[in-house]
């Protein structure tokens, strides 16, 4: 097995409340871990850890035996992805929003490999030349799937992707998380206790303190 994070005594605190209370937590490569808890116990904070947004108050985090440095960020986003419960898109084209990945990456646009991603989203390609703004909650937020997952990440913190969709978006997504993303590292959090079910490791945050069942 090989170890991604190891998390050791970890605090996060902002203006002397305490967000995160001395989190222990290993994940190894291919764990699939679902984390619940309370409203603003602290699981986007912990989450927003893991993608190097924010950084420890105390502890010590690494990332394959390494503490994280601000020059491999870059690379360490390419591996590690974070998605959004409202997804971020520009106010473009679609076509713009799954262009980025490539230009970042000063790679030719794939054409063939978009409109493959965006079928098992159920998405034609016609939606490449429809505007952001005319689509729904949902549909933006199989965009911004597709536009994180063409170029396949390692790691895929999940920030309760579906709880603003509804029924027909959630399970398209879920069954996108479940069976396309098997071989992947997975840590999910989500409000939704059929979600939670699915994962092999569960995890609870109550008042920043981290449980495993
Ligand atoms: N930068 C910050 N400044 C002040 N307070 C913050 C900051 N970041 C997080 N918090 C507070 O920390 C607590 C935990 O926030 P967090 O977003 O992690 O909760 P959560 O468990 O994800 O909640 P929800 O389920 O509602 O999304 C909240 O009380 C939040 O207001």
């Amino acid at each position: 097995m090989t170890t991604l994070f190891n998390l050791e005594n970890i605090f996060y605190s902002v203006q002397n409340q305490t967000i995160l209370n001395n989190i222990n937590l290993t994940i190894e490569a291919g764990d699939f871990i679902t984390i619940s808890g309370p409203s603003g116990s602290g699981k986007s904070t912990l989450l927003k850890m893991l993608a190097s947004m924010i950084t420890p108050t105390s502890g010590c985090l690494t990332y394959k035996g390494k503490t994280l440095k601000k020059e491999r960020i870059t690379d360490y986003r390419k591996e590690v992805s974070y998605f959004f419960q409202q997804p971020t898109l520009f106010d473009d084209t679609v076509m713009d929003n799954l262009k980025f990945p490539f230009d970042i990456r000063q790679a030719e646009f794939d054409k063939s490999r978009v409109t493959k991603l965006l079928k098992r989203f159920k998405l034609n390609e016609s939606y490449l030349d429809k505007k952001i703004i005319d689509l729904s909650g949902g549909e933006k937020q199989r965009i911004a799937f597709v536009r994180n997952l063409v170029f396949e990440p390692d790691v895929l913190l999940l920030d309760e992707v579906t709880s603003a969709l509804d029924d027909e978006n959630k399970e398209i997504i879920q069954q996108f998380i479940t069976e396309d993303l098997k071989d992947k590292t997975i840590i999910w959090v989500t409000h939704d206790n059929g979600e939670f079910k699915l994962g092999k490791r569960q995890l609870s945050i109550v008042d920043g303190i981290l449980e495993e069942k």
